[in-house]
């Protein structure tokens, strides 16, 4: 197991961030490590980033010292999506099977969570985790459970379902909330028109993209926008005054997860094209 703090950035202070501090203090390049749970506190609403990619062995999650409790759960939730092959995930003893793209919310005061390696091809599982202040039951989302919209148009290079997994009209959690969103082919742009929630982090993790390929992600106050190339399976931590948006060199998958204020996925100040700078 590793962990890493992430602290949060003025926007006035990012201003004046080069390439490698931007990259220093948002992106998030080595969430898979063979045989190990990565874990990226930041200090954004205390927002876990993290990756589980067990491939010899079960791996369990355990706490650490950051978060100062006997387990992960005590005082927290968990929400994992399924980015790799049928999996499984034991939590307290239950096993739970989780297919490609399902999401499993984990409540908190959960004891034991256990991901396990796949039966062929190697587990991947993506996961966010927030403070939390009641014990919600856990719950498995399967796509056909989540609130699906298509968005955007081929001729706009938008077009994308946006699968919501983990949010309120699906599944209850104190302030959680985690999708999955899939450009189409031809479409490279996610959140265009971009969009900033003041009242809201965002983490965004891309994936099913080529490894020769890049996305483009777009950061920054409206007024001032800076970007930081990703490759395949790095996340980017989007702070509260930022827009979160990009543009691949070929269409990708991404997961968006976010903590804060409210449970109100429409809470967005959209931000046109030509607005920004
Ligand atoms: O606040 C919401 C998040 O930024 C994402 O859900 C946006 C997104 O998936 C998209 O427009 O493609
Ligand atoms: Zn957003």
């Amino acid at each position: 197991m590793t962990y890493s703090i992430r602290h949060a950035i003025h926007p006035s202070d990012s201003k004046s961030y080069d390439t490698a501090k931007l990259r220093e203090a948002y992106l998030i390049e080595d969430l898979f490590q063979k045989d190990s749970i990565t874990n990226v506190y930041t200090l954004y609403d205390r927002l876990i980033v993290g990756g589980a990619h067990p491939v010899e062995q079960p791996l369990k999650l355990e706490t650490f010292p950051t978060l100062r409790s006997e387990n992960y759960l005590d005082r927290r939730e968990l929400g994992i999506i399924n980015v790799g092959p049928n999996s499984k995930v034991t939590v307290d003893g239950e096993e739970i099977a989780l297919a490609n793209k399902e999401a499993l919310y984990v409540g908190m005061g959960t004891k034991e969570v256990i991901f396990h390696p796949a039966a062929s091809g190697e587990a991947l599982f993506y996961f966010n985790s927030a403070p939390a202040h009641r014990s919600n039951p856990t719950k498995k989302v399967s796509l056909n459970e989540a609130e699906t919209v298509e968005l955007g148009s081929l001729e706009s290079s938008n077009h994308r379902i946006i699968r919501k997994l983990l949010v309120n009209s699906v599944v209850e959690t104190c302030q959680l909330q985690m999708g999955l969103t899939e450009l189409q082919k031809g479409s490279v742009w996610n959140t265009m028109p971009a969009h900033t929630h003041d009242r809201r982090m965002e983490a965004y993790f891309y994936f099913n993209l080529p490894e020769d390929q890049a996305v483009c992600h777009f950061m920054g106050e409206p007024q001032e926008t800076r970007h930081l190339f990703v490759k395949n399976r790095q996340a980017i931590i989007s702070p509260p005054w930022s827009i979160h948006s990009g543009a691949g060199t070929y269409n990708y998958s991404f997961i968006w997860g976010m903590a804060g204020e409210n449970l109100n996925y429409d809470d967005m100040d959209k931000v046109q094209p030509t607005e920004l700078k």
